[in-house]
């Protein structure tokens, strides 16, 4: 069993205040998203809208630190230390821009990207990260050293394009996760699981942050806090998929499902 995570608690108790009586009626209506239409929407967001990758891969990035970060001035004070593991895809890429976020936050960020693809964007992003003295780990802690050493883990393995049995190295990273106690917040999915049917034996995280909109297997997710996040679909797109997001309040770009 996972032990409370000091960090979603105040989050989940600010955004409670804000929306309460809201959230389940307008949560119902919300699409979850099957595989291939997660990732054609991505494409269309690219090709017909105009956007470049590394735009809303920033605004994917932000929202999941503000999900981890909200309004919380003691523990920024406190530096908590976060281990955010990233993947090879663009979920990593996700990873990457929320760890560097989430310094500027005054968290204290250590990466783990075992797998790094060879191009611009990921390059840029992983120098940046340096540049910020965010350390990057040359390989997995055991699982006790990952529960001493960190306040939670951040799970930027695989996102939407996942598919089929976990090749090395995530095989044993995941094998390590599922063995620590440390909350673990997942952006988009739970990394391992199918993406529509989700997983019974595999991680359980704490927090999950769907972008966009949730994916199926978001309807397996048993973790305390479900943010949605990703406030950059053009209006035509939601009509077109008949997404049904409910109205991010204000100008917040979290917004608890659950
Ligand atoms: N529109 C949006 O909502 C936005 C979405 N965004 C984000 O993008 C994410 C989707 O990104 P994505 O398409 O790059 O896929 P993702 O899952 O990160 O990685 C694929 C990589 O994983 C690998 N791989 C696959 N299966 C494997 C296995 N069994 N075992 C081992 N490896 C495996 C595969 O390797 P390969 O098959 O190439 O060897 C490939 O390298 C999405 O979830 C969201 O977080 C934002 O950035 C921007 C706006
Ligand atoms: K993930």
């Amino acid at each position: 069993r996972r032990r409370a995570c000091p960090l979603v608690s105040v989050t989940n108790s600010l955004y409670k205040e804000c929306f309460s009586g809201q959230v389940s009626t307008m949560a119902q209506s919300i699409k979850y998203l099957g595989q291939e239409e997660a990732q054609q929407i991505d494409e269309e967001l690219f090709s017909e809208y105009g956007f470049s990758v590394d735009q809303l891969m920033e605004l994917a990035g932000l929202t999941c630190a503000l999900s981890v970060a909200y309004p919380t001035s003691s523990l920024v004070k406190a530096r908590p230390s976060l281990l955010v593991i990233c993947g090879p895809g663009n979920n990593g890429g996700d990873g990457l821009v929320c760890a560097r976020h989430l310094k500027l936050f005054g968290y204290a960020p250590t990466i783990l990207y075992p797998k790094r693809p060879n191009k611009l964007l990921f390059q840029g992003l992983t120098t940046q990260c340096e540049k910020m003295d965010i350390p990057f780990l040359t390989e997995m802690p055991e699982a006790m050293v990952v529960d001493e050493a960190y306040n939670l883990v951040i799970d930027a393995i695989f996102g939407f394009s996942f598919k089929g049995a976990v090749r090395e190295p995530f095989g044993s990273i995941l094998d390590v996760l599922k063995k620590t106690t440390v909350p673990i917040v997942s952006i988009d999915i739970p990394s391992g699981w199918d993406v529509e049917q989700g997983s019974t034996d595999g991680l359980q995280p704490d927090m999950l942050i769907s972008l966009t909109a949730p994916k199926k297997s978001a309807k397996h997710f048993c973790g305390r806090y479900h943010y949605l996040g990703g406030r950059f679909v053009p209006p035509a797109m939601e009509k077109k998929y008949q997404l049904n997001l409910p109205l991010y309040p204000n100008t917040d770009c979290v917004y608890q499902l659950q």
